[in-house]
């Protein structure tokens, strides 16, 4: 359930009327979604997707907002914030930072994804890259390495000493190959499965932008390819990872620093996730909003990377 802040009617007619959008005819509150409260918005003119933002602060929204505007305007399948009749694309709603955006056809995958889907996904990641490299705002990537030292900090004296021992190790590989290195701009940083919105198999749009900051390209790469093309043994599946990878570098090849440290890439980029899905579950707080994910399933693709890197010739 991820309708946190209800909404009553009046209330958001009010909220309309700061907009160009006509006049509300409906509104459903939407179950998926875990951080923010979102419903589905029927006006007179069309359909749209509210958003009040639970957990991010009024000074951090537009940041989000600004990038969802700039991709979609450069053919980056995704949804374009709706604007007030004073140019703004965040309000205020219930004491929470607040947006329309467009509402996108297509529906979430559930379960495995077919190899053209991951070519989809590995093309319009593709596209959001180079897409956004003109984007003149930056933002660190809150999840980034500094983040995972302090997590470890957190998490270590609470895991076994095999996890503890893997973790620590993981850590120092990682530190050994500095991301700074990769070429960076606009990621996602988030690109799993239940961020895309597919037709069949036609992507219809990337949602969910809340993590976007600027880090390397090949870090973004990796978190959608662990996601999409993981078996549940943590194993790369290379019937949907080779696809994914080759439709994406059709659009921006590679350079060799990305060829070269491929491997620790894909390992650093299943760190970030076993390392947030660990602090969720070994912190949860009282009143938090957020679901609780396995982490295992993440340090199994973190050991199946170590097991079996993957080279690129
Ligand atoms: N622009 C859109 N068009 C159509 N449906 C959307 C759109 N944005 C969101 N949705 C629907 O709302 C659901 C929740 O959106 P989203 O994943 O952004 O939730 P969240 O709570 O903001 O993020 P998270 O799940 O990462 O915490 C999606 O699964 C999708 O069904
Ligand atoms: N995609 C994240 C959660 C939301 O950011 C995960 O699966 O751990």
């Amino acid at each position: 359930m991820s309708v946190y802040t209800s909404v009553e009617r009046h209330e958001l007619e009010t909220f309309l009327t700061a907009y160009d959008l006509g006049t509300l005819v409906d509104f459903e509150g939407i179950s998926e979604g875990i951080s923010n409260t979102n419903y589905f918005v029927t006006t007179s003119r069309g359909a749209y997707v509210l958003t009040l933002f639970e957990l991010i602060g009024c000074d951090d929204v537009p940041y989000y907002l600004d990038l969802m505007a700039y991709l979609a305007e450069r053919g980056v399948p995704s949804a374009h914030p709706l604007a007030d009749r004073d140019g703004r694309y965040m309000r205020v709603l219930k004491e929470r930072p607040a947006a329309l955006v467009q509402k996108l056809g297509g529906r979430g995958i559930r379960g495995v994804p077919s190899p053209a889907q991951c070519m989809e996904i590995g093309r319009a990641l593709g596209q959001l890259h180079l897409a956004g490299a003109g984007f003149a705002q930056r933002r660190d990537n809150d999840r980034g390495p500094p983040w995972w030292q302090a997590a470890a900090a957190r998490v270590l004296p609470l895991l076994g000493a095999t996890d503890a021992a893997l973790l620590r190790d993981e850590l120092d590989h990682q530190a050994a190959h500095p991301r700074a290195l990769l070429p960076q701009g606009v990621v996602h940083a988030d690109l799993f499965r239940d961020n895309a919105l597919f037709d069949g198999e036609r992507l219809t749009g990337l949602i969910d932008f809340y993590y976007a900051c600027t880090d390397a390209y090949a870090y973004d790469v990796a978190v959608t390819l662990n996601d999409w093309c993981s078996q549940p043994d943590g194993r790369l599946d290379h019937a949907r990872a080779e696809p994914l990878l080759a439709a994406y570098q059709a659009v921006r090849p590679f350079t060799p620093s990305e060829r070269d440290g491929w491997s620790t890439v894909l390992r650093g980029a299943a760190l970030r996730f076993w390392l947030s899905r660990l602090v969720d579950q070994l912190f949860p707080m009282a009143g938090e909003l957020t679901y609780i994910k396995d982490p295992d399933e993440f340090k199994r693709i973190l050991l199946a990377h170590r097991a079996e890197p993957w080279p690129l010739a």
